[in-house]
């Protein structure tokens, strides 16, 4: 099987991630939020970090795209940004390990034995990019999946509220690798715009399981209409 063969079907991945300030962080939370996904049809599943992608791994039976969120002084990177996150993630039993491949840093070049040694290890490698170039230059560096998370996250992309569906539609129509939507995808409809675009995946994250973030939208709503 290749690697990009690893899910069965297209469809949505759903996106379970608490950060430390975040109110559902810790705990088995984030696994009880995969169970939920799953249990309606998600078909894997996307976390941040050691804990959740252990208790995730148990929880559920579909694959999981792992990564590991870190800051590090002076670098804009956040996204599994070294090899010691590579290798955290892979052995913590991802199968997907997800990392920034933008064009800032070097990073294109940083991010090769990355990549390398994830492939070294079974595991498959998605490339979180921001535009078309990095798309193109991630599919050169041999990622299995290209995602959108980082449309709109770099000073030099698209800045916008919505999801990146010319970013998304341009991508697919240049790259053979499968495209994952991703990021500020908030309705069903918007999902099933993008698999019209062409994407063979969605991820879904704030919209199921930041539960703060969707009351905001619904507070803001509220107080938009009365004023
Ligand atoms: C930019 C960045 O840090 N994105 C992160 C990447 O893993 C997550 O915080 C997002 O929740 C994820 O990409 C899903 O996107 P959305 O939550 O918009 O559906």
């Amino acid at each position: 099987m290749a690697r990009s063969e690893i899910f069965p079907v297209s469809g949505l991945i759903v996106s379970c991630q608490a950060l430390e300030h975040e109110p559902l962080h810790g705990g088995d939370t984030m696994a009880k939020m995969a169970r939920a996904a799953v249990q309606s049809g998600a078909i894997g599943i996307r976390t941040n970090g050691v804990h959740d992608i252990l208790m995730i791994k148990k929880e559920v039976d579909v694959p999981v795209i792992g990564l590991i969120k870190r800051d590090i002084p002076g670098s804009s990177v956040f996204i599994t940004p070294t090899l010691d996150e590579v290798k955290a993630i892979v052995i913590a039993g991802a199968d997907i390990v997800a990392l920034d491949v933008t064009n800032r840093e070097g990073r294109l070049e940083a991010v090769k034995p990355l990549i390398a040694w994830a492939h070294e290890m079974g595991a498959a490698v998605m490339a979180d990019i921001s535009t078309l170039e990095e798309g193109l230059a991630a599919e050169s560096l041999g990622v299995d999946f290209i995602g959108t998370t980082l449309a709109g996250y770099t000073l030099y992309s698209t800045q916008q509220e919505g999801p990146d569906f010319e970013l998304l539609e341009q991508l697919c129509a240049k790259v053979s690798v499968p495209v994952v939507a991703e990021g500020r995808i908030w309705t069903p409809e918007e999902a099933a715009k993008a698999l019209a675009c062409g994407a063979t995946y969605v991820v879904v994250g704030s919209a199921i399981t930041r539960p703060q973030l969707i009351t905001e939208r619904y507070v803001k709503a509220l107080y938009t209409q009365r004023a």
